[in-house]
């Protein structure tokens, strides 16, 4: 090696450390992201390696910390750690995790520290109740509901909502002998946007928030030979509410296993097979016994699948509502370029999330598609670095122009979102810098206004570039010829009919964000229309509740 490469190497080492430090020290003022859950019930099907394989497909959705968690008919044991699945995990470990039933998750924490503590699964072991539970999405209201507990008694390692959740789940159980009971009303106190899944030492079971904004899939493993299941049987699972017509049914068995899944990659990468989504307050539980089905809380309707989760955050092989992300982006490409034509020689996407919309763009328009950008595939989504400078670098890093294919060209650049803007400013100047002759940025959402409190945590609203600018500001601070976004009509046109929370373009929050929590996060002038009070344990209702056996009663056969 030589004395310069000697140095260089040295001078690199040093500016990572102090990247590292930097990104450690600083206070996370970033936005955050998504995180991805699975479960499964499979006897005898190594489910640890399931699960492991389950959250390979579910990285992009997070990548701060990984855990999973098994359940081996006498105890629950779990491992987590900060950092990639494959970090985390290694043969041995996956080896020593034995059981019927994990939980697995994958995590960007939207609340809580980025620490082990806040990782998942949290474990709740509350006297004889013991659970692992995984959780996307973010409540807003657990602040009192965590004071409240601590006051009754109840110990906390993280500030992380979910740990609140697991407690809450854990308290109420323990209180009512019943876990469908805690979680039952664990749903009807927490607020916010959640898609859950927690296993016991011997059962498996998922749920969803009223509104259904955090996706959540249910699955089955079909043993060879043994695909006897009546898939009309589990879509028609009873789901009125009515504790005893749930009751009444017989729990469907007869399978290899159940999974749950945030999506249905995941579902795909283990070989099961797509059943249903899990619905908005519908609680499942797998055991030995077959699977069965609760209307925990009422579903709200119009119901809030989170929009976002097509424009960007799932995976294009996934399929949510019925239609799969990459058609759904496909489309948004299409409607882009009858919203917002342009005169160009060329459409390329920003890979990964703004290639299907370039494609469709380029369909409808006629222009030729092409690919005008290189991804290193090793540096992860820039969304989420902690710091601009980081955020900034990891532009540069990830994504390389194609000389040859843009120099001279007029250019139509389509990317799903401008969030704080950062990749849009590196991406013009570097097309610029490769010969691009103009340069048509086309982004195939509306723009985004509003911060999110439901499992992004887009955090403060002075952060988002559209909140404070116009579009031909905008235009004009990233250095591009034009500008344009899709309108929130042209982007439900390409969703799959039903109602959506769009709260991030829109500032119509679905449900109601305390002020306590949300009252710092607006800029001056913005104010949602929904922020709501506190809420509360009810000490009361839950020592009710433990009087009242007519639930356990009808459910005596579940
Ligand atoms: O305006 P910004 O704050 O830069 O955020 C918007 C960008 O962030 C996302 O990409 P990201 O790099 O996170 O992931 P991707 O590779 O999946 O597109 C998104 O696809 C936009 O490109
Ligand atoms: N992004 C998420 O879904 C995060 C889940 C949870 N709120 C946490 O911070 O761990
Ligand atoms: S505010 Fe936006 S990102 Fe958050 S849940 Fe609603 S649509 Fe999704
Ligand atoms: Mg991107």
């Amino acid at each position: 090696m030589s004395q310069e490469t000697v140095r260089a190497a040295e001078l690199a080492a040093a500016r990572t450390q102090a990247l590292c430090a930097t990104a450690d020290d600083l206070e996370r003022d970033e936005l955050h992201e998504e995180c991805g859950i699975f479960g499964v019930w499979a006897p005898n099907r190594g489910v640890a390696r399931l699960t492991y394989f389950g959250l390979r497909a579910l990285q992009h959705r997070g990548q701060e910390s990984a855990g999973i968690a098994v359940g081996d008919g006498g105890t629950v044991m779990v491992r987590k750690d900060l950092g990639l699945l494959g970090r985390v995990f290694s043969d041995a470990d996956l080896s020593a995790l034995a059981g019927d039933v994990a939980v697995g998750h994958v995590r960007y924490g939207t609340a809580g520290a980025k620490s082990w503590e806040a990782a998942q699964p949290h474990l709740s072991t509350i006297n004889d109740v013991i659970i692992a539970l995984a959780h996307n999405g973010t409540l807003v209201n657990t602040d009192e509901l965590r004071r409240q507990l601590i006051e009754l008694g109840v110990p906390f390692l993280s500030n992380s909502d979910s740990e609140v959740a697991a407690k809450l789940i854990g308290y109420f159980t323990q209180r009512t002998s019943h876990l469908r009971e805690g979680i039952r009303k664990t749903m009807e106190i927490v607020r916010g946007g959640y898609a859950m899944t927690l296993i016991t030492e011997q059962a498996l079971y998922a749920f969803r928030d009223p509104h259904g904004i955090r996706p959540l899939v249910l699955g089955r493993l079909v043993d060879q030979g043994l695909d006897q299941l009546d898939l009309e049987a589990v879509s028609t699972l009873p789901v009125d509410g009515d504790p005893a017509a749930a009751a009444a049914d017989e729990p469907v068995v007869g399978i290899g296993g159940w999974v749950v899944a945030s999506e249905t990659c995941a579902l795909d990468i283990v070989g099961a097979e797509y059943v249903r989504d899990v619905r908005p307050g519908e609680i499942l539980r797998v055991n030995a016994e077959g699977l069965i089905s609760e209307q925990g809380v009422p579903a709200e309707t119009p119901g809030a699948s989170c929009i976002f989760e097509q424009v960007y955050f799932a995976r294009p092989d996934s399929i949510m509502d019925g239609k799969s992300v990459y058609a759904c982006r496909y489309d948004m490409g299409r409607q882009l370029a009858i919203e917002a034509p342009a005169e160009a020689d060329l459409v390329i996407g920003v890979p990964d999330s703004g290639l299907p919309p370039a494609e469709g763009f380029a369909h409808e328009s006629g222009l030729r598609f092409g690919e005008g950008l290189i991804k290193n595939r090793y540096v992860a989504r820039t969304f989420i670095e902690p710091t601009q400078e980081l955020r900034s670098m990891g532009v540069r890093m990830k994504l390389n122009p194609l000389r040859d294919t843009i120099a001279g060209k007029r250019l139509v650049v389509i990317d799903d979102s401008i969030v704080r803007g950062t990749t849009m400013v590196q991406l013009v100047r570097m097309l610029r810098q490769a010969g691009a002759r103009e340069i048509h940025v086309r982004i195939n959402s509306p723009e985004v206004i509003w911060p999110c409190f439901y499992g992004i945590d887009t955090d403060v609203q002075s952060q988002l570039i559209s909140a404070s600018r116009s579009v031909d500001e905008i235009c004009e601070m990233i250095g591009a010829d034009s500008l344009a976004f899709l309108s929130m009509e042209g982007l439900l046109r390409c969703m799959p009919e039903r109602s959506y929370c769009a709260a991030c373009f829109t500032g119509c929050y679905p449900v109601a964000i305390p002020e306590t929590f949300g009252r710092e996060k607006f800029m001056d002038g913005y104010r949602p229309r929904n922020l709501g009070e506190d809420a509360v344990v009810d000490e009361d209702a839950v020592v009710q509740k433990g009087k009242d056996r007519t639930w356990e009663l009808a459910h005596q056969s579940s």
